[in-house]
């Protein structure tokens, strides 16, 4: 194990999307083949770019693709690969700048593995290995067999394992493998090969590399979202009346209501951090999100959602899984009555401090385009829950529509 690496140690990625795709056979590089309407490098770059401590993302491109990669991944440095995934790698650490210390590598074409897993294998990184990798038990029995299929040995399938990627690796140790001029089907056995310390952590399902149609049908199964799952994203300045939707709707019908400040409040309650505490709420409800939409159920995200940051998060995550997103933004047209509300709530979560009317007209909060704008002055919560319920009812639009 080498010394660990401090924990603001920077990440890149490299998504290795240059491959051919021949045993897809979709007379297309597999990285451009759409899942659930979005080219499976779209998906990946997705997931990647969560990942805590990004500094850059690299994606190397089938040479002649260049352009429309570039056009997909338009935050990522787009480089050309080479014949083999390991001179593809090569070309992606190649186009790493400095100050990364932690070097992530993932294929395209495990499209769905999630961000948790790239945070987990980086955090895993720091703590002191050279290489680790996610890998999942073996359940069928594995021979070894010699040219003729004659077996030459039985493993003990305990100790297998099947590993997925991404692979996350130190970035010298990673460089010193690759210096070696020698090639793997994944770049830790080049890791091993020089003497590095290779840790494998549990991979994940949705990690599964997609090699032929039949792999491509279960991902597409998978991100089908189950009847009804929809994510409903309330968004606009605190005392706007976000939480009293939020009840309202949930009255009406069975949902998931995350509330930020409920997580937040949980998190200085264990003692990591003290108000305000950055963006970990959104984070996790990010995450919890995810999971719950996947057990189909409608989730109603509760937060001010006031940058961009936040509300392009949410949208790839309802693209990411393909379930419908209902962006609703409430705001108080009546400054007298946003004051009243602001200054005579009494908080319902024991520590969490009520910003003052200052703080919430100094709040950063961006002009959004919503597909619903409602005025909280002018209807009663209920009023506000049938609109938003009529609206998820009806087929989308595309419409922005303003109450
Ligand atoms: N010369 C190569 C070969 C593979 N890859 C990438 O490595 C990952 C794993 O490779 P694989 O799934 O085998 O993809 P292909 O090589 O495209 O598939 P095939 O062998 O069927 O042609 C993929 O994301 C692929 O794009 C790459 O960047 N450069
Ligand atoms: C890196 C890898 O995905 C780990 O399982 C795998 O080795 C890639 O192999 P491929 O032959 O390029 O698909």
């Amino acid at each position: 194990m080498n010394d660990a690496h401090p924990s603001s140690a920077e990440v890149g990625v490299v998504v290795v999307a240059a491959g051919l795709g021949t045993r897809l056979g979709a007379g297309m590089p597999k990285a451009l083949v759409p899942l659930a309407g979005q080219p499976l490098v779209v998906h990946a770059a997705r997931a990647a770019r969560g990942v805590r401590g990004l500094r850059q993302l690299v994606v190397v491109a089938p040479a002649p693709d260049l352009e429309q990669f570039r056009a997909l991944v338009p935050d990522a440095v787009v480089v050309a690969g080479g014949a083999q995934r390991t001179d593809s790698v090569a070309a992606g650490l190649g186009a790493l700048g400095p100050g990364i210390d932690v070097v992530l590598v993932h294929d395209a074409a495990r499209a769905l593995a999630p961000t948790a897993l790239f945070d987990r294998v980086a955090s895993a990184v720091r703590e002191g290995y050279d290489a680790v990798v996610p890998g999942l038990a073996v359940h069928d029995t594995v021979k070894q067999v010699d040219d003729a299929g004659l077996v030459t040995a039985t493993p003990d399938r305990d100790g297998l394992r099947a590993v997925q990627t991404p692979q996350g690796f130190t970035r010298d140790a990673l460089q010193r493998a690759h210096s070696g001029g020698s090639a793997a089907t994944d770049d830790a056995a080049m890791v091993e090969r020089s003497g590095g310390r290779v840790l494998v952590i549990e991979g994940d399902p949705l990690a599964e590399k997609i090699t032929t149609a039949a792999d491509l049908q279960n991902a597409a199964s998978r991100l089908r979202p189950p009847d009804g799952a929809t994510l409903i994203v309330l968004g606009g300045l605190p005392g706007v009346g976000k939480t009293t939707t939020a009840r309202a709707l949930a009255a009406r019908k069975a949902l998931t209501h995350l509330r930020v400040d409920v997580i937040e409040q949980a998190v200085v309650d264990s003692g990591l951090e003290q108000h305000p505490v950055g963006e970990v709420g959104y984070r996790v409800s990010y995450e919890l999100a995810a999971h719950h939409l996947d057990l189909g159920m409608t989730v109603v995200a509760d937060m001010v959602n006031g940058v961009p940051y936040a509300r392009d998060a949410w949208r790839d995550l309802a693209a990411g899984r393909g379930v419908r997103l209902l962006e609703v933004e409430l705001f108080c047209s009546d400054q007298d009555e946003h004051r009243r509300r602001a200054s005579t709530r009494v908080g319902d979560i024991e520590g969490m401090p009520q910003p003052s009317w200052e703080q919430i007209q100094e709040r950063e909060y961006h002009p959004w385009q919503p597909d619903l704008r409602i005025d909280t002055a002018a209807h009663s919560p209920g009023r506000i829950a049938d609109t938003i319920l009529a609206a998820l009812a009806a087929p989308s639009s595309g419409e922005r529509i303003t109450r």
